[in-house]
């Protein structure tokens, strides 16, 4: 059974074929900035985005028509539960206005839907951005007119643990871990029985990132916004893409970061540090959340691929338990297993 696995990112498209379990095909399609920029509306960047799958495909010699379903990743849609949803016109409808908010992730489902529509197939979205299983606490912000929202890369943090459970002889649902995905924007997350019970949201809460600003002193935030300085909306992009390692130091690759802090830049040095201890603290605060009963932390995202990092992050948590560091991200598989549990009548397809 063939499933093509569709990740839209800010920057990128990934694409990937399977056989089952087995990767034939993957692709990951860079949009430069201005190509992006020029189509900031994300029903405008449908058409492109599409064309460059179908080229992909082409250019391997994949006909669409051999495919049993197409899954992509979800983006921010009404709360829901973790699992495999069937694409319907409802959840279309929300992606497309942005009803819950615009994530380069809600061009999943529709780009899924566009595929899978002409073929007469099943698409999907699995573990979606929205994906909720806060505890009660976890939702109360302080302020009563302001709840906490759960905005997490719960698809990679569930196929981590999946991974890490598997490797300690457990289900999921048997396995605890704080779990670190540091990538463009970063998750800190307390997953208890496989649940993510709290997190930070991954917009606009907790370590800042290479391109978010994390949490923000709440004073000084609500003084900028009525300072005239910035429109809503400027504020909000400068928060989400312009915020964080880049508000800083101009670049969102920590690559980069590392080499100028490595050849003396004490500006690139101090703010790696920051984004350490930020990190570290989150982690600790998530440990608490589940009172230090877990089978360790997992640290995952680009970011983990950087040993002098992961070191000085390790340096800070270890004494919390046992740390497995998984660089990268395990989307594109934990897109195409979601979809062939379904596939497989193993699972249910859930509603939106
Ligand atoms: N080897 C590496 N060392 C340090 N940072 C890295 C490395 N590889 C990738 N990164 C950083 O990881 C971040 C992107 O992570 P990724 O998980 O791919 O993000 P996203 O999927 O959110 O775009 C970038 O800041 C990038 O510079
Ligand atoms: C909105 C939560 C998930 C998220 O931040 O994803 P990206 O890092 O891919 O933007």
């Amino acid at each position: 059974m063939k499933i093509l696995a569709v990740n839209p990112g800010s920057t990128s498209t990934k694409l990937a074929v399977y056989e089952n379990e087995n990767l034939l095909f993957e692709k990951t399609i860079t949009h430069h900035d201005e190509e992006i920029m020029k189509l900031s509306e994300l029903e405008d960047q449908l058409p492109y985005r599409l064309e460059s799958i179908m080229e992909a495909l082409r250019d391997q010699d994949l006909n669409p028509s051999g495919l049993a379903a197409v899954v992509g990743r979800g983006g921010m849609l009404k709360a829901m539960d973790s699992g495999t949803y069937l694409v319907d016109d409802s959840m279309l409808n929300d992606a497309e206005t942005g009803k819950y908010g615009n994530h380069a992730s809600n061009l999943g489902s529709m780009i899924s839907a566009e595929i899978a529509g002409s073929h007469h197939i099943p698409a999907f979205i699995v573990d979606p951005v929205c994906v909720d299983e806060l505890v009660p606490e976890a939702r109360v912000s302080g302020l009563a007119d302001i709840e906490r929202k759960s905005h997490v890369h719960a698809l990679n943090i569930k196929g981590v643990s999946r991974k890490i459970a598997a490797h300690l002889g457990k289900d999921l649902e048997g396995a605890s871990f704080v779990v670190a995905h540091l990538g463009g924007g970063i998750s800190v997350a307390a997953v208890r029985n496989g649940q993510i019970i709290d997190v930070n949201n991954a917009e606009n809460e907790g370590p800042f990132s290479p391109e978010r600003a994390g949490g923000l002193p709440a004073k000084q935030l609500v003084q900028l916004c009525f300072s005239g300085k910035y429109t809503e909306k400027e504020l909000l992009l400068k928060m989400t893409k312009q915020g964080g390692v880049y508000s800083y130091l101009g670049t969102k690759n920590l690559i980069d970061v590392e080499s100028r802090a490595a050849e003396g830049d004490s500006e690139a040095g101090l703010i790696l540090k920051a984004m350490v201890h930020q990190i570290g603290k989150e982690i600790g605060a998530m440990a608490t959340v589940l009172e230090g009963q877990m089978d360790g932390i997992i640290i995952t995202g680009g970011i983990a691929h950087s040993d002098r990092i992961v070191g000085l992050i390790k340096k800070r948590i270890s004494f919390l338990g046992k740390v497995f560091i998984l660089p990268g991200e395990t989307e594109m598989e934990a897109l195409a297993t979601g979809a062939l549990r379904v596939m497989r009548g193993l699972e249910d397809a859930k509603i939106y």
